[in-house]
């Protein structure tokens, strides 16, 4: 692909580049369509009103049984938690997180259901994350998706492209603060035992939506668990 600042690229490449933008992007809006369809048919899905950001709640997605068994296997193997482009430990992001990669029973299951819930093949998505917030840990504002101007999308779009939808399950409830908020949107989600968000961080053309952005708030009292799974616009390579 050309680089558009390079003065070398004919008119020619750089034309092709910008095609190449918008047919991603119309991708990304054909596929979303297809998520949004399955997603309508899972039981306990609903859209949520929120301004500019398409967002569903699925209750009761996971069992209590199973945010047991998930958080048990969060606590067994949790580590700072990191930020792609971002220092190894980040300001942004003070949780600590646990990748749990496919072959315990409690992953499966869960990964089951998320296949089910968004009928994305699997080796779209990234593998599923596992994080723990203590009293004052939190995920500042920010967006999932890419942006494609940072030096680490270099790397990033060799390994999947832009990140589409995010899907996030809480596994406990802290006693005070850990909601998830999205700002622009005006929606504040209170952490509840096996509810599931998931949400669209392209807009309804396929291209990021600034109106995604969202912040896991300081838990006040107790801790809080979280499940994390982020889909790609292509298959995820590591
Ligand atoms: O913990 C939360 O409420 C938000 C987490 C989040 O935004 C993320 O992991 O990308
Ligand atoms: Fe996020």
């Amino acid at each position: 692909m050309a680089n558009l600042d390079d003065p070398c690229s004919t008119l020619e490449t750089r034309s092709a580049d910008r095609r190449d933008g918008q047919i991603e992007a119309l991708g990304r809006a054909n596929s979303a369509a297809q998520v949004r369809d399955q997603l309508l048919c899972y039981p306990g899905a609903v859209r949520m009103p929120a301004n500019g950001v398409e967002l569903y709640i699925v209750r009761d997605f996971l069992t209590l049984d199973e945010c047991a068994a998930l958080i048990a296997l969060i606590d067994g193997a949790r580590v700072p938690s990191p930020v792609v482009g971002d220092a190894p430990v980040s300001p942004h992001r003070t949780s600590e997180t646990c990748y749990l990669y496919p072959g315990p029973a409690p992953v499966t299951a869960v990964e089951t259901k998320l296949d089910l819930l968004t009928g994305l093949e699997p080796r779209y998505g990234e593998a599923l994350q596992g994080q723990r917030y203590a009293v004052g840990q939190e995920f500042k504002p920010h967006h999932d998706f890419f942006d494609t101007g940072q030096p680490y999308w270099l790397d990033q779009v060799t390994m999947g492209g832009q990140r589409t939808w995010s899907a996030m399950a809480f596994l406990n409830e802290p006693e005070a603060g850990g909601r998830t908020n999205f700002p622009t949107a005006g929606l504040a989600i209170t952490p509840k035992a096996g509810n599931l968000v998931i949400w669209n961080n392209m807009d309804e053309y396929g291209t990021p939506n600034p109106g995604s952005l969202h912040q896991g708030m300081p838990v006040e009292q107790g801790v809080k668990y979280v499940l994390t799974k982020w889909y790609r616009e292509r298959p995820w390579c590591q």
